[in-house]
């Protein structure tokens, strides 16, 4: 499906996962801005995606999504430069048991940033035209490991705070689509870091364990979370969906029990 007209803002977008769906989208025709922290990462990937898809179609942000008012900034500069937004990808996200509060200011406060800034720019109480926001979560908030504690409570903060946006957007008439997106493991370089002490802290001797389970579940490579994400943004059947992605089940959807009194 062709996402042609359509504007998309992808964080953490320089690299993985985020990489990936920035060339899926591109290669719907849609117009990109890729935003990451990563200076010399995030250039050398726009002048490979110039190159692959035509100038004009991929700017490069450089923003610590952490920084609330450097994300704003960087939704303004997106609407600046191609008149206005329409897709919006939390997908920025580290893993750092050291220092965990800023996994849960990248993990979790900047997707809630990212979230209500999304809904300034695309939400129909703000006279704007809708849209669909995707958050990214992960399978820790399925099966959690001992490994990653505080990467785990975000992941789970991501989904729960996701359904709400996603309900109040129903209620609200935002017409805007709210998901969250939930896969295994996935060969990119956040994997790797399973090994780093800086990274993992004292939880570095459980690595054994999620290495086991790594090889147990397998692994995912980034197009196919891409794939989930482009059907999240095409299917406008779907609102407030929490997908998972993993080897044994591919694409499917968690399903909650009816909240009942
Ligand atoms: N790799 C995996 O096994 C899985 C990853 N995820 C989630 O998917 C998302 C993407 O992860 P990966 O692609 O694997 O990671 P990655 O480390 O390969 O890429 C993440 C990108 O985000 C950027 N980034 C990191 N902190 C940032 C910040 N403060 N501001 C702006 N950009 C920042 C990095 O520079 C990098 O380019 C994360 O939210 C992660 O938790 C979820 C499940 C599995
Ligand atoms: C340094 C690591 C960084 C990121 C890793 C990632 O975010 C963490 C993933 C944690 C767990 C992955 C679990 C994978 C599970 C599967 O593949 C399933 O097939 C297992 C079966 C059922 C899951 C339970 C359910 O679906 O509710």
């Amino acid at each position: 499906m062709s996402l042609n007209g359509k504007v998309a803002l992808v964080t953490g977008g320089a690299q993985g996962i985020g990489r990936a769906v920035v060339q899926s989208l591109l290669q719907s025709s849609a117009k990109v801005a890729m935003v990451d922290l990563n200076k010399d990462l995030g250039e050398e990937c726009k002048a490979q995606l110039d190159a692959e898809f035509g100038e004009g179609n991929c700017t490069f942000i450089e923003c610590d999504v952490a920084n609330g008012d450097a994300l704003r900034d960087t939704f303004q500069n997106t609407v600046d430069q191609f008149g206005h937004l329409d897709i919006v990808i939390n997908n920025a996200g580290i893993t750092n048991e050291k220092d965990w509060e800023k996994t849960i200011q990248v993990n979790l406060t900047s997707v809630i940033k990212g979230t209500y800034l999304a809904l300034e720019h695309m939400s129909k109480e703000n006279g704007k035209q809708g849209g669909t926001i995707i958050n990214v979560s992960s399978m820790a908030a399925f099966m959690h490991s001992p490994h990653q504690p505080v990467y785990t409570a975000t992941k789970h903060g991501v989904i729960g705070f996701t359904r709400a946006m996603a309900d109040a957007a129903i209620q609200g008439d935002y017409g805007v689509r709210i998901h969250a997106l939930c896969p295994a493991f996935v060969d990119t370089p956040l994997l790797q870091s399973v090994e780093d002490e800086d990274n993992m802290g004292k939880f570095v001797k459980f690595k054994d364990d999620f290495k086991r389970s790594m090889s147990k579940f397998g692994v995912l490579q980034p197009s196919l979370i891409a794939e989930g994400m482009m059907r999240l943004i095409t299917d406008t059947s779907l609102h407030g969906a929490v997908m998972k992605i993993t080897c044994s089940k591919g694409i499917h959807f968690h399903t909650y029990e009816p909240m009942s009194a």
